[in-house]
């Protein structure tokens, strides 16, 4: 269930963490979601929200408010390992070829599992200044799949990470990806400064 939190930034903006099961998610999705969350208990993993914002502006693949219909996910971070997991359900919505998800869809996941996982080991904010993507298997629309990132070097604002998609099962390799994520200089935030949320809801 969707949990609501309060958000310093306005009142009549509710804020509400969608990166827990609904009623949209299949077996296999809430299944893999609490074995991930399990991992939590010790600490060693945490749960990374996920903010649906009800005002003017959404996040990208947190978009699609009909429950089921578009991306739905939920992120987990290691901070020790500098890895990120990402359990993942493919609503009907985001259709590319026939029956199967848009190479697009596969992509923003990977950009957001892998900007996820930069937080591991940059400060402030920070872009994707690259991103490569192998399609090996199309994922079939409402399949869940699993994203596994993790930084493979970092050089002073600059995060170099790796990634690779499977199906629930691990069995089968969907995709793999590697990418590169900026850190903003002083300068670049001061720019930017303007455009960024108020409150900690950053997702
Ligand atoms: C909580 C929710 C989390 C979600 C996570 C976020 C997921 C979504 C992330 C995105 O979708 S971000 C949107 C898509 N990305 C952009 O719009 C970024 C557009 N590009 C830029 O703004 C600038 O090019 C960028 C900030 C990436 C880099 O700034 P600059 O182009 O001014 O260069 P800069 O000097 O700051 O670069 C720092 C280093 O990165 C290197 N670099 C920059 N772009 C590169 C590139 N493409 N390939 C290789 N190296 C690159 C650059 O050479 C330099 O290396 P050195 O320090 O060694 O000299």
């Amino acid at each position: 269930m969707a949990r609501q939190v309060n958000s310093q930034r306005n009142q009549e903006e509710a804020v509400i963490d969608l990166a827990w099961p609904n009623e949209a998610w299949s077996d296999v999705t809430k299944e893999i979601f609490h074995q991930l969350n399990a991992g939590t208990e010790n600490g060693d993993w945490t749960r990374h929200p996920g903010y649906l914002r009800t005002g003017e502006r959404r996040l990208y693949c947190r978009n699609i408010s009909e429950q089921g219909k578009g991306f739905e996910y939920a992120i987990f971070i290691n901070k020790r390992e500098q890895r990120a997991t990402c359990v993942c359900q493919f609503g009907p919505y985001l259709e590319g070829p026939p029956s199967h998800v848009h190479g697009g869809a596969v992509a923003t996941m990977l950009d957001t599992v892998m900007g996820t996982c930069a937080y591991n080991v940059l400060e402030g904010f920070h872009l994707t200044a690259n991103l490569n993507i192998n399609y090996k298997k199309p994922v079939r629309l409402g399949s869940t799949a699993i994203f596994l990132a993790k930084v493979d070097k970092q050089e002073n604002r600059k995060a170099y990470l790796s990634a690779y998609v499977t199906s629930a099962d691990g069995s089968t390799t969907l995709c793999d990806a590697t990418s590169l994520f900026v850190q903003l200089s002083q300068e670049q935030m001061e720019k930017a400064k303007k455009y960024l949320p108020q409150d900690s809801h950053n997702d």
